[in-house]
């Protein structure tokens, strides 16, 4: 990569999830950089990018922390801080757009940009699992909020006594046999059940809807679920993407 002038056709996009921070650097409509760090200071995040980098346009997205002193960090640069009043390639019906998980937003603009006119269920496994439906029209609605694969893990410690606190592996049973095989399939065939069921009910009301999966533990999933899905690990860095230059070519 030109890493040393401006060159107009770089963008930088950065994601800040309750986990994880993902930074990546388009060339056109081409990731050139994608780099990823567990919850980063700024200056950590800086390290990530090329010295001396300056793109065209750069977006931010946080649902963790203040993204100003990121932005700060990075660089001076042309910058969007996503937010509830950004201009949207979509139009949003949520009832409480500004509490609205920014996350959630780019989600919705990045399926919106895989499959425009169908109705689509967009499900990310993060921190938190999230479900957001918009229809063919592009009428963003809602959807829901469950706890994430981690985070499941965590509350059964954190909440009891006696669970010890397990990482996610791949399982192929259904009756847990011990305590760590039962926690196991309690947290990963509960996620797994739970999104088929939600997967169904959506179904029954748009039968002909796509669904996508996106997230840090979609692949845990991808291959287990009952229907036909999507799978991209980083729908939110494609749809902050495809907001930036909707706003940019404004
Ligand atoms: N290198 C990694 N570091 C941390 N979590 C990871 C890593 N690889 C996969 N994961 C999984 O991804 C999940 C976080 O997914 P992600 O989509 O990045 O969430 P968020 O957007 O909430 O930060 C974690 O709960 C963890 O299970
Ligand atoms: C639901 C979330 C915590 C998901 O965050 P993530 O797991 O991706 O880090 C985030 O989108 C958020 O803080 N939402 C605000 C509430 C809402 O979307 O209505």
């Amino acid at each position: 990569m030109n890493s040393g002038l401006q060159d107009n056709s770089f963008r930088l996009i950065v994601d800040l999830g309750n986990t994880r921070a993902k930074l990546a650097v388009y060339e056109g409509g081409r990731v050139v950089l994608l780099e990823t760090a567990e919850n980063p200071d700024p200056e950590k995040l800086k390290a990530l990018l090329p010295e001396q980098f300056i793109p065209s346009g750069a977006i931010i997205s946080s649902v963790a922390g203040d993204p100003g002193p990121y932005m700060k960090a990075l660089g001076n640069f042309r910058w969007i801080n996503l937010d509830y009043d950004t201009p949207l390639p979509f139009t949003n019906h949520y009832l409480s757009p500004e509490t609205l998980g920014r996350d959630r937003i780019a989600l919705v603009a990045g399926a919106r940009h895989l499959f425009p006119g169908s109705d689509l269920l967009v499900i990310d496994m993060g921190t938190a699992i999230t479900f957001d439906f918009i229809n063919g029209q592009g009428e963003y609605k809602g959807g829901a909020i469950s706890p994430g694969l981690t985070t499941r893990f965590r509350a059964l410690h954190n909440f009891t006594k006696r669970l010890p606190l397990l990482n996610p592996v791949e399982i192929n049973y259904l009756t847990g046999r011990t305590t760590d095989e039962s926690i196991l399939s309690g947290v990963i065939n509960g996620i797994r059940a739970e999104t088929d069921g939600i997967i169904e009910e959506y179904l029954h009301l748009y039968p002909q809807l796509k669904i996508i999966l996106s997230g840090g533990d979609m692949f845990y999933f991808e291959k287990k679920l009952k229907n036909n899905i999507f799978a991209t690990p980083n729908l939110v860095i494609t749809g902050l993407k495809q907001i930036l230059d909707y706003n940019l070519e404004k």
